[in-house]
């Protein structure tokens, strides 16, 4: 399961990533993967084979119906490792500049599986970029002003510039305590209300903006995807992804819609947007007939489904049904090796921030 996070060579993902280089299916402009995608051209741009032009041989069109359909794959896993790449430099700047090394210190309560594989994660790309990080493990009965007096601590100590809370919490605590008690300097989750509230706010600035939707957002960039005037739609509302990634959209001067459980016509509405950010946790939700053609899909869904064929007896997969998505959209993200690794990223980038902001350095 570790090593799944930045080296999945045997994943489906991997699978597809490696065989995207193929033609597109006609639908919608499906160039390669050359420069910023122009994914919201009116007028599609048909591959050669399907172009109007095209010599209508029978031979011809049996030749393009068969070919594969070609979204670009949006590869957060590459991203993420050169989004590490920059954050080691500038790590090793901090250090021979001032002498600082920024520090994570991550608390995990209980013993969930899944909850330490994250934190053993976040560790190692703590390490792979010179970021120094602390750990403490409480067990699963422990009170929560044990969690509350590590926080403390870690509040008080210098050499600690970012502070996580691993979540979900055993149900016995107040998830909100708990948040409330981090320092929003050293806030790296961006989950204090605080740090919320500023990113809800027109002209004003939070400290840290949550990891997950940031880095939705920093894929959207890094991919040439254009967010200003157009129609984004967020299909879920949590406070740690949905709710954030919908005020970061609306920042970007896109127009936003939340759909959640209680939405009439949810697919109608998805089908509206330009750019669509996953975040329910529902295997293969959102359908091909969910999607515009050419938009462009960020899913941050990681469900586990059975699969005996696996050596883990399960495989992981998004909210949006890949498969489909590819035949529609212009870009999509896979599952895994999308979001998940920027999560980390970023959360190695707002870490790196905090240490910068503590000492004035620029
Ligand atoms: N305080 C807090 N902050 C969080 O940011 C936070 C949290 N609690 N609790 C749990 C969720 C989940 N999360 C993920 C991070 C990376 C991957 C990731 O890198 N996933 C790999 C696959 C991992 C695998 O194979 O199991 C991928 O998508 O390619 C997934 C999930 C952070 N979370």
């Amino acid at each position: 399961m570790v090593s799944m996070i930045f080296n999945d060579p045997s994943s489906a993902a991997a699978f597809h990533r490696l065989s995207f280089t193929r033609f597109s299916n006609g639908l919608v402009s499906l160039r390669r993967f050359v420069g910023p995608l122009h994914v919201f051209s009116n007028t599609p741009t048909l591959p050669r084979a399907l172009s109007l032009h095209a010599p209508r041989s029978s031979r011809f069109i049996t030749a393009s119906m068969a070919a594969e359909p070609s979204a670009k794959v949006i590869d957060g896993k590459s991203v993420a490792k050169q989004i590490r790449e920059e954050i080691s430099a500038e790590v090793t700047k901090l250090k021979e500049a001032i002498g600082v090394v920024p520090g994570l210190a991550v608390i995990l309560v209980g013993d969930r599986k899944d909850s330490a594989t994250y934190v053993r994660n976040k560790k190692k790309a703590c390490e792979s970029v010179g970021i120094n990080s602390f750990e403490v493990n409480l067990p699963d009965d422990a009170s929560e002003q044990e969690v509350l007096k590590y926080i403390s601590d870690f509040n008080g100590d210098p050499s600690v510039h970012g502070i996580l809370v691993q979540l979900p919490l055993p149900s016995h605590m107040n998830e909100q305590n708990i948040l409330n008690a981090v320092t929003i300097e050293k806030d790296v989750d961006g989950f204090h209300p605080l740090n919320i509230g500023h990113l809800a706010m027109r002209g004003s600035e939070p400290l840290f903006v949550p990891c997950t939707p940031k880095g939705c957002i920093e894929l959207l960039h890094r991919y040439g995807v254009d967010i200003k005037g157009k129609r984004a739609v967020v299909i879920g509302r949590s406070n740690i992804v949905g709710m954030p990634a919908a005020l970061l959209l609306q920042r970007e001067d896109a127009t936003v819609t939340i759909v959640h459980s209680r939405t009439k016509n949810p697919e109608e509405i998805t089908r509206q947007a330009d750019i669509i950010i996953s975040a329910v946790g529902q295997p293969n939700m959102v359908r091909g007939s969910w999607i515009k053609p050419g938009a462009v899909i960020i899913d941050v869904g990681i469900n586990p489904v059975e699969d005996a064929t696996s050596p883990r007896g399960y495989r992981l997969v998004g909210d949006v049904c890949y498969d489909e998505a590819c035949k529609i959209a212009a870009a999509v993200t896979p599952v895994p090796g999308g979001v998940g690794p920027m999560t980390i990223a970023m959360l190695l980038s707002n870490t790196v921030s905090s240490a910068k902001r503590a000492y004035n350095f620029n």
